[in-house]
């Protein structure tokens, strides 16, 4: 498998503030890696540096073969970001905010039209696809989100918090969509429901203080925590920082 992430001593400091702190991971490509950390751990600090929304203060992170620090254009093509805060336009519809992110990427009208046509088939939005935005539950709108990061063909996908504030049957709707894309796209997720990462990942590192103190499949931090439920093993790595 070739990887698709590899940070080397990636950190980042503010005002002398140590937010991430020499963080080595790989990620392969076609995986679903999730980021998982209490609050302040610095996953959100992460992704902005691989998304190169920010740079690095020090160290470096490839990605599909270019630095952030060096090729940040670059890596800004074989990327996209779901963010936290949606960036739907409220007044379209589900189409129509799909074809305005086509046209920002410089698809002519028909080619818009073409590529909406497969991403709503992709994820399962033709229901939905003349909806006003604002009139759509959390849940679509979370699925139209990610539709309109899956139009510029990223080889990876950054999801920060994809389910925050959904019911948890609409959570589930959204696992099925993801569990679609994977093996097709390397997506990184962030994430504060446990049992949301251990269904869907790969791969999981956990971070504390700015620091990647465990990582591995869910089986092998349960396994490296010894504990029967990933909930148990998750606390246990955080405070021990054992099974790196
Ligand atoms: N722009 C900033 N200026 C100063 N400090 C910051 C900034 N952004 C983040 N930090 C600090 O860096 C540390 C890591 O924050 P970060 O948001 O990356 O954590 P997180 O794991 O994503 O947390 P959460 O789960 O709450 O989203 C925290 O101590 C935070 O206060």
């Amino acid at each position: 498998m070739k990887p698709a992430i590899i940070t080397t001593n990636l950190t980042k400091k503010y005002d002398g503030k140590t937010a991430v702190d020499n963080l080595n991971l790989m990620v392969n490509q076609g995986e679903l890696y999730s980021l998982l950390g209490v609050n302040g751990a610095g996953k959100t600090t992460t992704i902005k540096m691989l998304s190169c929304l920010i740079k690095p203060t020090s160290g470096d992170a490839n990605l599909c073969g270019c630095s952030v620090q060096k090729e940040a254009l670059k890596v800004k093509e074989k990327i996209n970001v779901s963010p936290q805060e949606t960036a739907i336009a409220m007044q379209l519809s589900v189409r129509e905010n799909l074809e305005f992110i086509c046209g920002i990427y410089g698809h002519d009208k028909s080619s818009s039209k073409k590529k909406t046509t497969e991403v709503i088939e992709n994820l399962g939005l033709s229901e939905i696809e003349h909806s006003k935005a604002r009139t759509l539950s959390g849940g679509w709108q979370r699925r139209l989100s990610i539709a309109m990061a899956l139009i510029s063909d990223p080889e990876i996908l950054f999801l920060d918090e994809p389910t925050l504030g959904l019911d948890v049957i609409a959570r589930r709707e959204l696992w099925q969509t993801i569990k679609s894309l994977k093996g097709r796209k390397t997506i990184i997720l962030t994430t504060h429901y446990l049992e949301e990462a251990e269904s869907l990942s790969d791969h999981i590192g956990i971070m504390t203080k700015g620091r990647l103190v465990a990582s591995g499949t869910p089986e092998e931090l349960k396994a490296d925590a010894g504990e029967d439920r990933f909930e148990e093993a998750f606390v246990k790595l955080c405070e021990g920082g054992i099974g790196q």
